[in-house]
């Protein structure tokens, strides 16, 4: 396997070396108290060090790279003697199912809508464009939920060219964890945002029959790397914490096993991650990595070891 290390047009960075890289001004700046609490409530166990080592320089070097953004388009507007009109910066997270990639866009959103002062910065899931269940079912594709044939990619990329060319009130259709399958008729409100992070196992992808990717619409990519057993220790992390939690609603797809045995729900979830998340991880989400603009590395509990940024 190829490690990102053999791979000539990256940079390698330690985290000690990352943090290094930021703009003093900011970088004296802490975490305000309600950015802190707003971290805190959606992910209790972050470390609040990796925020600041990690993502405080990050979201320096993506202001950098807006501004570039934003002065390109206008200069491209006028060279073409069209009207200049703010474009939304995109950026994409990609990753293996459970590798934390809500968590990170979560994080970056909340660093972002208070660093980026005055702008509109939002977030959506790559999971809304998913087929409905009956739809997969229809499919043959039921067993296959996250592979790449499991997305309507036709939808998704209309939807990301609807952003990009400013159309007001664009709709993101929702998916349920909950549920395990799309709600009907619920949509997500993207309204013409500075910036919009897209998160979801497919953003790198290149669909077979499609001639334009969703990366032909982000402007900076992120893959989360870390070892699969560790991925797989996360997944599973994540489902027993989950059985003590939302499973317990009568409503949820998983309620039966939470109020069965303990070992049996245990086996099914190791055996979702045998059968459908680890395959599409190896054949579907790890070939992708090499096409990031960054590599974030993780190691136990979650912190960024390593990182890598691409030269060109
Ligand atoms: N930085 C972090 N620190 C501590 N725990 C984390 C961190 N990132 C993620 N986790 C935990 O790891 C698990 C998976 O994270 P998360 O739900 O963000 O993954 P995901 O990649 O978005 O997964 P999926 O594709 O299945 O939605 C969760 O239980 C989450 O709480
Ligand atoms: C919705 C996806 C595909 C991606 O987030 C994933 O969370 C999922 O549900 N995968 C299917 C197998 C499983 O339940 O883990």
């Amino acid at each position: 396997m190829v490690i990102m290390d053999d791979l000539i047009n990256y940079y390698s960075f330690t985290k000690e070396e990352w943090r290094h890289f930021h703009n003093e001004s900011e970088a004296n700046l802490p975490l305000t108290p309600s950015e802190l609490k707003h971290i805190k409530a959606f992910n209790d166990q972050i470390s609040i060090q990796d925020v600041a080592d990690i993502y405080k320089p990050l979201v320096h070097m993506i202001r950098l790279q807006k501004n570039n953004f934003d002065e390109w388009q206008t200069t491209k507007a006028r060279f073409l003697r069209k009207q200049v009109r703010a474009v939304p910066f995109i950026i994409g997270i990609s990753g293996s199912v459970a590798v934390g990639k809500s968590t990170t866009a979560r994080v970056l959103k909340e660093l972002l809508t208070n660093y980026f002062t005055g702008e509109h910065i939002q977030l959506i899931t790559t999971d809304g464009f998913l087929y409905s269940n009956a739809e997969l079912k229809q499919r043959g594709l039921y067993n296959k939920k996250g592979f790449p044939e499991s997305y309507n990619m036709r939808e998704l990329i209309a939807f990301l060219n609807e952003v990009k060319s400013g159309v007001a009130v664009t709709k993101s259709p929702v998916y349920s964890h909950q549920s395990y399958d799309i709600i009907p008729n619920r949509y997500d409100i993207v309204d013409r945002p500075d910036v919009l992070i897209i998160e979801g196992i497919n953003t790198l992808q290149l669909p077979s029959n499609e001639q334009i990717y969703v990366s032909d619409f982000t402007d900076f990519s992120i893959y989360m790397d870390a070892d699969v057993h560790l991925i797989e220790k996360w997944y599973l992390e994540r489902f027993g914490r989950l059985m003590d939690t939302a499973f317990q609603d009568p409503d949820n797809y998983y309620y039966d096993y939470a109020m069965g045995d303990r070992d049996e729900a245990f086996a099914m979830a190791r055996n979702v991650w045998n059968t459908v998340d680890l395959p599409n991880l190896k054949e579907n989400i790890l070939p992708t990595r090499s096409r990031a603009d960054m590599v974030m590395h993780k190691t136990d509990h979650h912190l960024i070891d390593r990182l890598y940024l691409r030269k060109y």
